[in-house]
């Protein structure tokens, strides 16, 4: 399977709000579109399922328009709706029914799928007695009744409480062994948990996609963090009128000292240090950001 979203622009009005993004994804990645409230996560979700027309652009799943592909794709809105008086099993049948499955079919697939959704003690209690996390695992349960290749979903633990939220990704990790997943979020620790790869959109236009590591990798800091004894902190106002030292600030315990070339100016900043007598409690070189302060970079 292969997903490839060439260059889509949406408007609504005047206002731009999908800016040519453009993506590939394929089979058993579980790719975060990670972007703020309004970058327009939502509207490119719901062009890639084929509910909104985009302005320009294309997606093709496997070579072919997404409207010819559309059995491909499971979806799952960022709010889905339900009749809260049917039961869970009742919902299932309703929906597959509606989508053109065979009755026969679906009396077989529907336990299934509820026992694979967690679902199976509840498959005759009415929706409208689901909390958010089971509403939402019955979703999931929906958009997986046709097996599809492809499972597109917005926000899907956003709205949830603590528990729902750890259910429905518990769900997700599983569901990932098996199918290739697209899920939208403003949340970046639910994608990281599952996800493996992130595009990040912002104002509609598409201004990263890496993996973790490449992430963590390209937005490492080229600074040094020292912790070093009260009576040696005097050596910090020395360094900082060094040609390789770009600037010292205070950082937790200690001090981040930033450079232009993290390994050589490391060891002649260490090299400097034993010169001046200084003991070093921590000398660590190269600061990891974590993927939230990365995001927050891209995206503020
Ligand atoms: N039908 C519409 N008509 C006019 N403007 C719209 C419509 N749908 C969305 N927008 C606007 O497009 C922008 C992107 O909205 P979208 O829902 O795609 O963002 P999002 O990233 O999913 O945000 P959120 O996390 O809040 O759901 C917003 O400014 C929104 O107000």
């Amino acid at each position: 399977m292969r997903l490839e979203i060439n260059n889509i622009t949406k408007k609504f009005k005047q206002k731009t709000v999908v800016n040519s993004f453009s993506m590939m994804i394929d089979t058993h990645e579980c790719v975060g579109l990670i972007g703020p409230n309004g970058a327009g996560k939502s509207t490119l979700i719901q062009i890639i399922a084929d509910i909104l027309y985009a302005d320009e652009g294309d997606i093709l799943l496997d070579g072919q328009k997404i409207s010819a592909m559309k059995n491909q794709i499971g979806y799952l809105p960022q709010y889905p709706n339900f009749f809260s008086w049917m039961t869970a099993f009742e919902t299932l049948s309703f929906m597959g029914t509606l989508s053109g499955l065979a009755k026969h079919d679906l009396q077989k697939e529907i336990p299934v799928l509820l026992e694979k959704v967690g679902l199976a003690n509840e498959a005759h209690f009415h929706v409208g007695t689901f909390s958010g996390g089971m509403k939402q695992r019955l979703g999931i349960a929906q958009a997986l009744l046709h097996k599809p290749a492809l499972m597109i979903m917005d926000e899907p633990v956003s709205a949830l409480d603590p528990i729902g939220r750890r259910e429905v990704l518990n769900l997700l990790k599983e569901i990932k062994k098996e199918t290739t997943i697209l899920l939208s979020t403003h949340i970046l620790s639910d994608a990281e948990e599952i996800c493996e790869r992130f595009a990040v959109i912002k104002q509609g236009h598409k201004i990263e996609d890496a993996t973790k590591l490449e992430l963590l990798e390209r937005y490492q800091e080229s600074a040094i963090f020292v912790m070093i004894r009260q009576e040696d902190t005097k050596w910090l106002a020395r360094i900082e009128h060094l040609p390789y030292v770009k600037k010292v600030e205070s950082y937790g315990d200690g001090f981040k000292i930033h450079v232009h070339h993290m390994e050589a100016d490391a060891q002649k900043l260490l090299q400097h240090g034993l010169d001046a007598q200084v003991l070093f409690l921590k000398f660590e070189v190269g600061i990891q950001e974590s993927l939230e302060e990365i995001f927050l970079q891209l995206v503020v």
